[in-house]
């Protein structure tokens, strides 16, 4: 596959917006430049990561633990799946939203970050939402009108250790299920192992992000608002080497979630030669039934 295209968020040129639009058409993944979270909070957001999880298992079991009617807080390892085909996942995971968050018990290093995080994640998002409405040619407040109170955004840092002797997935194959998602790899990881499949694809191929800030990918509302245009394309986490396998991964996630009443129905744009693949469903149920099914209980 063709490398990557390195999409500037800040830019409204027509070869970035078009480049935007081939990439997601394709597979849905490009990598970001000016992405609104500068180098270095990123980096400030990971060394406060390593801390959280540095600490000692009976601290971390402390902190406010994670459900999938919060989905904020602490994720012990192998609690999660985001594919059951393929069991739990092998990572440790905390997650913040735009409110109510509980970080009692964290480093203070990370209760400090948080806030940053969180501002810049709303620039980040006005970013993308105006780029990719532009891309798909639509008004440019399409996609940012539902992202007002950003209560379904949330933030998730991740620590993979290294894996013990067990399946070299380190998180099983999924799309993610918001419009998009913002991934940055911490670059100590010898190679990211990110890999991408796209649909009717055999091979995986790996997602190297080190020439950029970040990962973008459309997620399944996108894909919905869109009848498919714009892919939600299957990927995954391996451990893509004997070096990094005795090595931890650090991640953050940034997974941007319409506004709970934001009605996802698609756009009649995208149904000049074929009826509409999806009915229309709110964002808010959408995300809700999707936290649900990921949950160790189906609860
Ligand atoms: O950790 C990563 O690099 C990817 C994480 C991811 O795809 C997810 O949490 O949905
Ligand atoms: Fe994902």
């Amino acid at each position: 596959m063709k490398l990557l295209p390195v999409v500037d968020f800040g830019s409204r040129s027509s070869t970035t917006i078009a480049e935007l639009d081939a990439a997601c058409r394709a597979h849905g993944f490009v990598l970001a430049v000016n992405s609104g979270i500068s180098k270095a909070l990123s980096e400030e957001a990971f060394a406060a990561a390593k801390e959280l999880f540095a600490m000692p298992e009976s601290a971390k079991l402390g902190l406010t633990r994670i459900s999938a009617a919060t989905n904020r807080g602490y994720a012990p390892l192998k609690l999660e799946s985001l594919n059951h085909a393929r069991g739990a996942d092998q990572k440790e995971s905390f997650n913040v939203r735009f409110s109510n968050n509980d970080l009692d018990g964290c480093p203070e290093s990370f209760v400090a970050v948080v806030p940053k995080l969180l501002e810049a994640a709303r620039e980040a998002c006005r970013r993308y939402t105006v780029a990719s409405a532009l891309a798909l040619g639509l008004d440019p407040r399409y996609f940012s009108r539902h992202f007002e109170t950003m209560e379904q955004c949330t933030i998730r840092f991740l620590h993979y250790p290294p894996p013990r002797g067990e399946s070299l997935v380190r998180l099983g194959e999924h799309t993610d299920f918001g419009l998009f998602t913002l991934v940055f790899v911490d670059q100590s990881a010898a190679a990211s192992g990110l890999q991408l499949k796209p649909e009717g694809a055999k091979e995986w191929t790996n997602v190297d992000g080190s020439e950029a800030d970040c990962v973008v990918n459309t997620g399944a509302l996108a894909a919905r608002w869109t009848n498919d245009c714009w892919c939600a394309t299957e990927h995954r986490v391996v451990v893509p080497d004997s070096t990094a396998a005795r090595g931890h991964r650090y991640s953050i996630a940034f997974f941007f979630d319409p506004d709970p009443d934001a009605l996802v129905a698609v756009d009649p744009k995208f149904c000049a030669s074929e009826p509409p693949r999806y009915s229309p469903i709110t964002a808010g149920d959408y995300l809700s039934a999707k936290l649900r099914a990921m949950a160790p209980t189906n609860a």
